[in-house]
């Protein structure tokens, strides 16, 4: 394990913002650290960078008691959201920037920072000044800065939550090739699923400064542990009282075994993916749960507002109580 928190417990005055918070991290892998606004996400990675003591618990670092120590000692580097650079140095310097603070060797600092300049794709732009930088592109040299003293953990607090959404999304790729080719523990903050499930290798879902589920991406979204990581991870609609996502709804014209009646109130196509809303048979007015169909399936179906349907969960579907 290179990181594992045990039994953290962090309050601001009286809120509790950490709750007996245990994670193991896997040496090597990509872990986003994924929750709602104020859940404890951002307090979490500042206790592992240590830039934040916790109350009560231990952090780890490569099996080494990290609690007390500083953050500089560590062998933790980080990234925020609004990476501060330093404007009146070329991108050169930036990411030479902890190098020359340890004193490295000329030589070994240029090829270094060469390197690291090829592996962000930022090696033409090595002479500009942080000014004269894309958002995308100052993020990347700030990855490169933090990777530049070889961290045995990168830690990124919502790295791209500052940009568009198109580079946000190239970002993500780019971000997820860089960690094949270079294996650094990383761990980022993020409150986007989508974000998370399309980088991640490991996500942990915090909520309520309390640890919700930790899992791969794909074991989250198909056995969400409670109604809320449910939620959290994705769509869901409600049948009979308990939540499903709206692709697993199976709606058929005639009835079968395990369907329910149900009368569809209204269709919306949104280009490959077709919304079935309906009302099951004996729910209220506003009680509208949906079915995601593929247009050719829709099709099939012929349904329209008025159609009186028939509807059950597949058979592999994941179903949590909703309650
Ligand atoms: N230095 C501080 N002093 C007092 N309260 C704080 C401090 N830092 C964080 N908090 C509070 O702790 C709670 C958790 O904050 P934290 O930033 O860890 O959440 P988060 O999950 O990262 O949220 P976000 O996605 O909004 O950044 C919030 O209610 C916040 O107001």
């Amino acid at each position: 394990m290179a990181i594992e928190v045990r039994g953290v417990n962090k309050s601001f005055g009286e809120a509790p913002v950490l709750r007996e918070v245990s994670v193991d991290i896997a040496s090597g892998s990509l872990t986003a650290l994924l929750g709602p606004s104020g859940g404890g996400k951002s307090t979490l990675l500042r206790v592992i960078a240590g830039l934040e003591a916790p109350d009560a618990g231990t952090v780890l670092i490569s099996g080494r008691d990290a609690t007390r120590l500083p953050p500089q000692r560590r062998g933790v580097g980080f990234v925020f959201q609004h990476y501060a650079a330093f404007k009146h140095l070329t991108v050169f310097d930036n990411v030479a920037f902890g190098l020359k603070i340890r004193k490295r060797p000329r030589d070994e600092i240029r090829r270094r920072v060469g390197e690291l300049l090829e592996l962000v794709h930022l090696d033409q732009f090595a002479k500009r000044y942080p000014a004269q930088l894309s958002g995308g592109q100052r993020q990347r040299m700030a990855l490169a800065r933090a990777l530049a003293v070889d961290p045995e953990v990168l830690l990124l607090d919502e790295p791209f939550g500052a940009l568009d959404a198109q580079v946000r999304k190239e970002l993500r790729a780019w971000l997820r090739r860089l960690h094949d080719e270079v294996h650094v523990t990383t761990v980022f903050v993020t409150h986007d699923q989508e974000e998370a499930i399309e980088v991640a290798d490991s996500i942990v879902v915090l909520a309520d400064g309390a640890v919700q589920q930790v899992g791969a991406p794909g074991e989250i979204y198909d056995n969400p542990a409670s109604p809320f990581v449910m939620r959290f991870l994705g769509p869901v609609t409600e049948i009979g009282g308990r939540l499903l996502r709206p692709h697993d709804v199976e709606i058929a014209a005639e009835p079968g075994p395990g369907t329910t009646p149900a009368v569809v109130t209204r269709v919306v196509r949104l280009g490959f993916e077709v919304r079935v809303e309906f009302r099951m048979d004996g729910a209220g007015e506003e009680d509208i749960s949906w079915a995601q169909l593929t247009r050719g399936a829709a099709e099939r179906l012929a349904v329209e507002a008025g159609t009186e349907v028939h509807v059950r969960p597949a058979a592999e579907a994941a179903v949590v109580p909703a309650s």
